[in-house]
């Protein structure tokens, strides 16, 4: 056994989940995974050994081992309470979008367990959480990573408190910040070439594709980026108090706003949206009838403290019109960069590139912790 051992809770095995365990069996000496849940059931490597540990690569047909234990969902103290018995540093991985979880990520942290996550709740919602995380962080001397909750994989997070912490100033950041509304924009309303693509089935195919959240209105409603900006402008230095601090443009049709935020309410609102598809193809015709295209983007200026969410039309020639599948494009004005933006573009959804922004904040815990 390594002198400073790591022992690894992960919560969460979906799209991301999945492939943050596939790569994290991979790494040439990976921390001892203990702890592995879903939304009904959890896997523990039996106390007080805490050995032996789940194999992450084959997590699926792990709970038929019989010396690990297998019990349902755990509260949020329950966890902190094994993890930190653990005879060694822990860190929560939390690959869920679980709100309730995210808010107990100061008891975590408090308790020395670092946090490496993609999930923008803890990060996105009340001032008062985002400022108790980190406080919570230095309290326990535990660690906080969470670059996949921007631009997923994409280096954002970290170029953005690089360019903090090297005091340039930050003036305004833009961009397109949702990995499903640019593949829904991009196939729907493509530069060139017309497409017959019905709105509705290119949401079935973002929401198969992985790249949707895990209820696909919380794309569509805007409040993912919406989310994603409050990220930034806090980062930033903004102290905007939660993502509705500002308008968001919503591409919801009125009529499927008041559907249930249950798994029977996604049903309902997919099998129902066919019927709003001339809603946003009027939308695409209006811009095509100016020789643009529309796209959904978002923007923090800085001074100004504003914070806009929304559609608008961009020429063809445009680095925005023209990005391609899942992209991303986030740009950066400071005073050091001048005119001429730090830009950061890549694909910015799905579980593989999601994952690795996971794998390498944690990679970054254990050289740090
Ligand atoms: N998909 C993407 O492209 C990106 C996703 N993210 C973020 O990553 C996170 C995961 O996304 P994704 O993998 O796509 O989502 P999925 O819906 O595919 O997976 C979610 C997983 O979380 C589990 N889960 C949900 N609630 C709980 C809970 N309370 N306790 C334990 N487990 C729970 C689910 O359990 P069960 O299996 O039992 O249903 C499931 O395994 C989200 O926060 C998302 O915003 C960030 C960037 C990009
Ligand atoms: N649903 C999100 C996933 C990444 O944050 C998106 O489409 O961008
Ligand atoms: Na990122």
């Amino acid at each position: 056994m390594p002198s400073n051992p790591v022992y690894l809770g992960v919560i969460g095995v979906g799209g991301v989940g999945n492939a943050f365990l596939h790569q994290l069996a991979k790494l040439p000496a990976p921390p001892s995974l203990i702890l592995l849940a879903r939304s009904s059931q959890t896997l523990l490597s039996p106390a007080p050994a805490y050995s032996p540990a789940i194999p992450a690569a084959d997590w699926q047909t792990a709970s038929a081992t019989p010396s690990l234990t297998k019990s349902g969902a755990l509260t949020p103290a329950e966890i902190v309470s094994y993890l930190s018995s653990a005879p060694g540093r822990s860190v929560l991985v939390d690959n869920t979008s679980d709100p309730a979880l995210a808010s107990a990520y100061p008891q975590f942290l408090k308790a020395g367990i670092s946090i490496v996550t993609p999930n923008k709740k803890g990060f996105s919602s009340d001032l008062s959480l985002w400022k108790d995380i980190f406080t919570s962080a230095a309290t326990g001397n535990a660690l906080i990573y969470h670059e996949s909750t921007v631009g997923a994989g994409l280096p954002v997070i970290s170029t953005l408190r690089d360019l903090v912490a090297t005091g340039d100033e930050v003036t305004r950041i833009e961009g397109v910040f949702s990995g499903t509304l640019s593949f829904l924009f991009n196939t729907f309303a493509p530069v060139s070439g017309a497409s017959s693509a019905k709105w509705s089935d290119v949401v079935s195919q973002a929401k198969d594709l992985g790249y949707t959240e895990p209820d696909p209105r919380d794309d569509l409603n805007g409040m993912d980026v919406a989310r994603k900006l409050t990220i930034l402008a806090r980062i930033a230095g903004l102290e905007v108090q939660s993502p509705n601090s500002f308008p968001i443009e919503s591409l919801i049709p009125a009529e499927l706003a008041s559907l249930p935020s249950t798994a029977e309410g996604v049903k309902e609102f997919m099998a129902r949206l066919p019927d709003f598809d001339g809603q946003i193809a009027a939308v695409k015709e209006q811009a095509e009838k100016e020789g643009k295209v529309v796209r959904y983007v978002g923007s923090i200026d800085v001074a100004a403290k504003q914070v806009t969410v929304g559609l608008q039309k961009f020429n063809k020639d445009s680095a925005i019109a023209g990005l391609k599948g899942s992209d991303n494009i986030i740009s950066f004005y400071t005073k050091r960069y001048g005119g001429n933006p730090l830009i950061i573009q890549g694909g910015g959804a799905g579980g593989e590139v999601t994952a690795m922004g996971v794998l390498s904040d944690l990679i970054k815990v254990l050289e740090r912790l």
